[in-house]
């Protein structure tokens, strides 16, 4: 077949475009390179900031992780909120390619092709889930590695592959959260708890909060049973536990008090958002969901700040600013002003002084006159 430099659906045309990355680390000495198949049009435009720098010595290694095949572990202690790595897709691809048959086996060599010896290298080296007969290289590494990247500037969904991140294995409890950015190009990695020495390093493939059974289901397109501990449960009864926690923590908005009706209703008793904060702090606990319990520690946090409870409030917003600081820093530094002056928190202390007023205005003596004129 003729080569050729598009490729087109009904609706889209493709072209290969390298986008050259100046990485701030090691390897900026060496020109490093992304190759993207997007839509014609589309420009290497990607790049005006600097994504945060890697943590150097790195965090991590890569090591064996038995029968999932290689896997990410801790370097050192890393305390929960901290950035682990920071990486870049050595390769862009459209997500919905299925359609694409004809011209999908030619389009991928082409890719490969463009990118620069030192990041191909890394790229092949990736776990591959598929046979090279049933699909070409590149897509059956994109379809175990990549993840969903937002270019901004399309509509078109696109799969990042990353050389570290994705060297990351699944676990239905999470110790990490990754965040793209486009404008730096990169994904960051944060620590979602403490996270030990040698401990190994996971993300997440799909929604963990789903029952064990779907998750398997989920799973199937990567072509694994999952081995984490969270799937591999002694008994039904044990599942059946696990899948009634998920499911909980799954409905929490629809089915307990949350903080902002809570705050100024004083018909519902002081502690309730507190009681069922904790309890879903208990939850996240027992299924490692480490990822969901900020909005939680949020909510204690403020519950306690409107009843005025310095101690407290301290207790939980610490754990906010610590949590959030590298990956939400917005929401950090919110927290840490409150920390700093906790009075200039609007609602310091408002519910406790409405319950006064109220227990006071219910013992007041009758202001009419009830005594019998004679
Ligand atoms: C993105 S790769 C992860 C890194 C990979 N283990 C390697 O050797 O490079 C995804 C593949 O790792 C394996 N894997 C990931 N998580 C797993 C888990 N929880 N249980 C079993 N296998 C897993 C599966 O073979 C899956 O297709």
């Amino acid at each position: 077949m003729a080569s050729t430099t598009t490729w087109s659906t009904t609706t889209k045309t493709f072209r290969i475009i390298n986008a050259p990355i100046s990485n701030d680390d090691e390897r900026s000495q060496n020109l490093s390179g992304c190759s993207m198949l997007v839509e014609d049009g589309l420009l290497p435009m990607l790049f005006r900031d600097e994504p945060p720098r890697t943590p150097d010595p790195p965090n991590f290694y890569v090591a064996s992780a038995g029968n999932k095949g290689a896997g990410m572990f801790a370097a050192r202690d890393i305390p929960a909120g901290a950035l682990i790595l920071v990486d870049r897709p050595v390769a862009i691809v459209p997500s919905n390619i299925e359609p694409l048959l004809s011209w999908k086996r030619e389009a991928f060599d082409a890719l490969i092709a463009r990118i620069i010896p030192s990041e191909r290298e890394r790229l092949l080296q990736l776990a591959n889930c598929h046979s090279v007969e049933s699909r070409p290289i590149v897509e059956g590494i994109a379809l175990t590695n990549a993840f969903g990247v937002e270019l901004g500037v399309t509509e078109q969904e696109y799969g990042g592959i990353f050389p570290s991140v994705s060297r990351a294995n699944h676990c239905c409890g999470l110790n990490t959260a990754i965040k793209w950015d486009p404008a730096t190009f990169s994904v960051s990695m944060y620590s979602l708890c403490d996270v030990q020495a040698g401990e190994e390093i996971y993300n997440q493939y799909i929604d963990v909060l789903a029952p064990r059974a779907e998750r398997r289901a989920q799973l199937a397109r990567y072509d694994f049973i999952c081995l984490c501990q969270h799937c591999d449960l002694p008994d039904d009864e044990a599942v059946a536990k696990s899948d009634a926690a998920r499911a909980e923590l799954r409905d929490w908005r629809n089915t307990h008090t949350r903080f902002e009706p809570w705050a100024e209703d004083m018909c519902r008793s002081d502690d309730v958002v507190i009681e069922s904060s904790l309890r879903a702090l208990e939850l996240v606990r027992q299924e490692g969901l480490w990822g969901m319990q900020v909005p939680f520690m949020e909510d204690l946090a403020l519950s306690y700040a409107v009843l005025g409870d310095e101690e407290q409030f301290r207790v939980w917003a610490e754990k906010v600013v610590e949590l959030c600081s590298g990956q939400d820093p917005k929401r950090a530094n919110k927290f840490a002003q409150w920390l700093a002056d906790p009075a200039s928190y609007r609602r310091w202390g408002w519910r406790t002084k409405q319950r006064k007023l109220l227990d006071k205005q219910k013992n007041l003596p009758p202001d009419i006159d009830i005594s019998i004129p004679w």
